[in-house]
Parts: structure tokens; sequence; C-alpha cells
């Protein structure tokens, strides 16, 4: 071997004048030793470089698979239904992944069922008691002007109150009872006994979202922040209490503690929600459980127990809120010969006002963008109450139609909630009182989607910075049949308009 000491002639010299090869040229007296330490590193050095060009490949790849791939955009306001509709792709199109996370989504609809228990609504009552009417309560049309709240409970200490008498679980309190039946101690002992469960939530929401200690009370609502992680902290802590109760002699081990709680508690869940004095409450306080977020009351005797297995449908229903952009890739499963193995990927977005500066930075590579507007015409926005959200869903949509940025994009709209749509025209509340433009035309699902829909359209034609199709669907996706054939035709179209883009067909 070459001993180095050639000279520095130009490009022409051979390996011995490369500085390089000089620099790596062992020292003349090498002892065995080092030399055998030499040729260690230098064997780590190339198996780091090799490490390193993988590294290059898999991201080039990687880069490669993401250009081809399919890439949707959900958005629209917060609760319009984006997080639900990235649920039904999943379920549709790849229902082993979906189903994977049926333990994680399972502790979710727990807590979403016990944010729904209806004590904030009673203390409410009992702080602020309401005349209980002589007759028939409110008109559902004036239901329908009472704001859309959260029920937040208030796993605040219960003020001393101790339970009176004897109670028993399996009380049913005033089934019999006129619909202006108040409030009595039988409902107060039941508070109580569902105290812990709410203690259980908020310990268990604090592990899971610790981001939500400082969250306004609105906000302290189950969400998930971009990544995933939740998911696995759940996975985490669903083992440390299996341990735990192992460690307790609980031989089983496999029931958590949210889980025993929530069984114990059943009958006086559902005995609450089936109470005619608590209806009557919850229709003087213009409460309608029935569409808020994961509601899951209706399902509590099946939900409330130690075997319950979240049904398809129950993680579709399931609420959590995104914080953020998710990114979501998956590989059609199923469908049509041409679609499937084909690789999508679709980012979903926190939709309340805050999170909507993150929506940028994904403008310029997407195909498709599919946006969720409720005709909640009746409806403010949580995040600030004196804006409806129909209103503030059409001002959104003009940004959209206009943004150059995605003047590529194919624009799908959902007319998302329609069946709240059918129950709030149903219940007789007008859409003139709120869109005076509206004006007398008749008050039915027929006519008021139509006269929503040549709104969007005429925005959509008039801001396009260049002309392109106008896609309308009527859409309720936490019917996972019937949005699976809109979903079927969807991604038909975007998949023919992006081939067409990359010139495969
Ligand atoms: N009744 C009814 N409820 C729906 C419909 N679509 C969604 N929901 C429910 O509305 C709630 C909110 O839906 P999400 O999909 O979480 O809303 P989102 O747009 O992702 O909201 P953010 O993540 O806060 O931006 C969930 O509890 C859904 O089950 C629908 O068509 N009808
Ligand atoms: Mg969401």
């Amino acid at each position: 071997m070459a001993k180095g000491h050639g000279h520095a002639n130009g490009p022409q010299d051979g390996p011995q004048d490369d500085p390089l090869a000089k620099v790596l040229q062992p020292p003349p007296d090498e002892s065995p030793e080092q030399r055998a330490r030499r040729e260690q590193q230098q064997r780590e050095a190339t198996r780091v470089s090799l490490q390193i060009d993988e590294g290059i490949q898999e991201a080039r790849k990687a880069y490669e698979r993401r250009k081809k791939a399919v890439k949707i955009l959900l958005l629209g306001q917060a609760e319009s239904g984006k997080s639900t509709t990235l649920k039904n792709f999943q379920l549709a199109f790849s229902p082993s992944h979906f189903r994977n996370e049926r333990l994680a989504w399972r502790t979710i609809i727990q807590l979403n069922l016990i944010r729904q228990v209806l004590l904030e609504v009673l203390e409410e009552e009992w702080a602020n008691p309401t005349e209980a009417p002589p007759q028939p309560q409110l008109s559902e049309k004036a239901r329908g002007k009472l704001p859309m709240r959260s029920s937040v409970p208030n796993a605040a200490p219960t003020n001393g109150a101790k339970p009176a008498g004897n109670p028993t679980r399996s009380i049913r309190f005033s089934a019999q009872a006129q619909p202006s039946a108040s409030l009595t101690d039988v409902h107060r002992r039941t508070r109580t006994r569902l105290l812990p469960l709410l203690a259980i939530e908020v310990d268990l929401t604090m592990k899971l979202f610790p981001e939500l200690a400082s969250a306004p009370p609105v906000m302290k609502e189950v969400c998930v922040r971009a990544g995933n992680g939740w998911k696995d902290v759940l996975m985490k802590l669903q083992k440390e209490q299996k341990d735990k109760l192992k460690g307790k002699g609980n031989a089983a081990g496999t029931t958590d503690e949210l889980t025993t709680v929530l069984d114990g508690c059943r009958e006086d869940i559902v005995g609450l929600w089936e109470d005619q004095a608590v209806k009557a409450v919850l229709r003087r306080h213009g409460v309608r459980m029935q569409d808020m977020p994961g509601f899951f009351l209706n399902d509590s005797a099946r939900v409330a127990t130690i075997a319950y297995d979240p049904t398809d449908d129950d993680i579709v229903r399931a609420r959590l809120r995104t914080l953020g952009v998710e990114e979501h890739r998956f590989t059609m499963e199923s469908g049509m010969s041409w679609a499937s193995g084909s690789e999508w990927y679709i980012y979903d977005v926190g939709g309340s006002r805050s999170m909507r500066p993150h929506w940028i930075p994904y403008f310029d590579d997407v195909q498709a963008i599919i946006f969720l507007a409720p005709l909640a015409f009746n409806l403010m926005l949580e995040e600030d109450s004196k804006v409806n959200r129909l209103e503030d869903s059409i001002t959104l949509w003009r940004e959209i139609c206009g943004n150059v940025l995605l003047q590529g994009a194919t624009l799908i709209l959902f007319f998302n909630k329609m069946d709240i749509l059918q129950a709030t025209l149903a219940a007789g509340i007008r859409v003139a009182k709120y869109v005076p433009s509206y004006s007398d035309q008749p008050n039915d699902v027929l006519h008021v989607v139509k006269y929503f829909r040549d709104k969007f359209r005429g925005y959509h034609k008039r801001l396009s910075p260049k002309a392109r199709p106008f896609y309308c669907h009527e859409t309720s996706v936490i019917d996972t049949r019937a949005t699976a054939v809109i979903l079927v035709g969807v991604r038909e179209g975007i998949l023919r308009s992006h081939l067409q883009s990359v010139n495969v067909i």
C-alpha cells in the first residue's frame, strides 16, 4: 500500500495523491490494536453512510408516492362533520385500519357519554329554578329560538350535599309524572351517586389531553392533536390500568376503572335520561341533547356495560374535536380494481376560527376539497355566540372559492347534518326569521336546500379564479350506509380527474 509520500502534482495524480486518501491512510507505525480500532471505526462509518443513503432513498420514494397519491382536504367550521366524514372514508375503503382502532374509540365514547350525563343542566335548574309551566311546555317553535348549548359537566365538589335517605340503584323516578313535574330529592341523590363518574372523566381527559388544562371550559371536550398521539397514550393508560388491577388481585385484569364505574352507574344514567321531570327541565332550558356532538344517551344501557364493544356506527358518531391539521394516509382496500391499491392522503383540520390559519400550508397540493356546510341557519358559533353558523359557512365558502392557491382543486360541497335540518324544519322553525331574504318561500327541506344550493353555486361560479364544475351533496354522515354510496361517487370523480391530470387516462 502506498505510504502517502507522493507529490501534489495536479488532477492526473494517482490515489496516493488524493488528500482524502492521505488523511485516511493508517499511520506508518500503527500497532495491531490501533489497526483493529481504526478498521472498526471505518466499518461503523460505512454502516452510517449506508443508513443515510437508505434514508434518502426512502424519503425520495415517500415523496414520489405522495406526489402520485390522491390528496383531499376536509374543510368546514367546527362540528360540521369533517372528522366524521374521514371515518366514513376509512370505514368504506380501508375497513381493517378502521377496526384496528376500536379499543381506543371505546374510551372516547365512554367519555362522550359521561359529558352528557345531564348533571350540569340539573345544577343550573337548582341554582336558578325555571317555572314549570302548567301545560305542554315550550312549543316546538319556541324551542328553536333557544340557543343550542353544550352540556359541560362540572366535576366540582358537591357543596357538601349528602345522599338523603336510603338510595337504591334501581329506583325509577317519576316515570308516570306529568311533563311539568319538578326535581326532587331523588334527583339529588342520583346526582350524588353519579359524581364519581365526573371525577374520573376529568382525570382521564387531563391524562389524555394535558393541553386542555388551560383551555376555557367550553373547549374542555375530548380533542385530538395532530399526529394521533392520543391513541398511543390511551393504549399505554389502558395497559397501566390492567397491570394495576392485576396487582390488586383482580385476576382477569381486563376492566379499567372507567368501565367499572360506568357499569355501576348505568341504571342511574338511563333513569335520569328517561325521567319526565328531567325531560321537562331540558325543554325549559332549551337543550336538545339529540343534536349535540357525541350523543350516546339513547344508547347508555348498551354503552355503560363491562362488555361494551363499540359498533362501527358508534365509532363514526364519537366526538373528538380536532386541533391543528391531521394527516391520514391509507391505501384503498376495496372497490373498483383500478382504485384498489391507490394511495390517499386525507387532511382533517380543526374547524374553529382560531385554527383556520393552520389550513393554508396545505392548500397548494390538494386535488380536492370536501367542504362541509350544515344548513344550521338558527345556530350560533360555539367560539363566538354573535356569529350565525350558516353565515360563517358562507363566508368561509366564499374565501375557499376565491383562493388562487386552490384554483386547480375540485370543490365538493356537502350540505351535512340533513337529519338535523329536517328535525329543525319539522319543529316549525322558520328560515325567514333568521334569513330575511328567504321571505315567504315554503319552509320545507326541498325549497330550503334549493335556496341555499343556488346561493353556494352562485359564489362558486362568481369567485372561482377559473371555471370548474360545482358538486353538491346532501349528507348525514352519521348514516354510514347512505354516506358510503355518496363517497363511492366522490372517490370515482376525484380519482378520474386526478388520473387525467397526471395523464394516466
Ligand atoms: N345528527 C348528525 N350529527 C352529525 C352529523 N355529522 C356529524 N355529526 C356529529 O357532529 C359532531 C361533530 O362532528 P365532527 O366530525 O367531530 O366535526 P368536525 O368538523 O371534525 O369538528 P372539529 O374537529 O371541531 O373541526 C360529532 O358528534 C358527529 O357525530 C350528521 O350528519 N348528523
Ligand atoms: Mg374534527
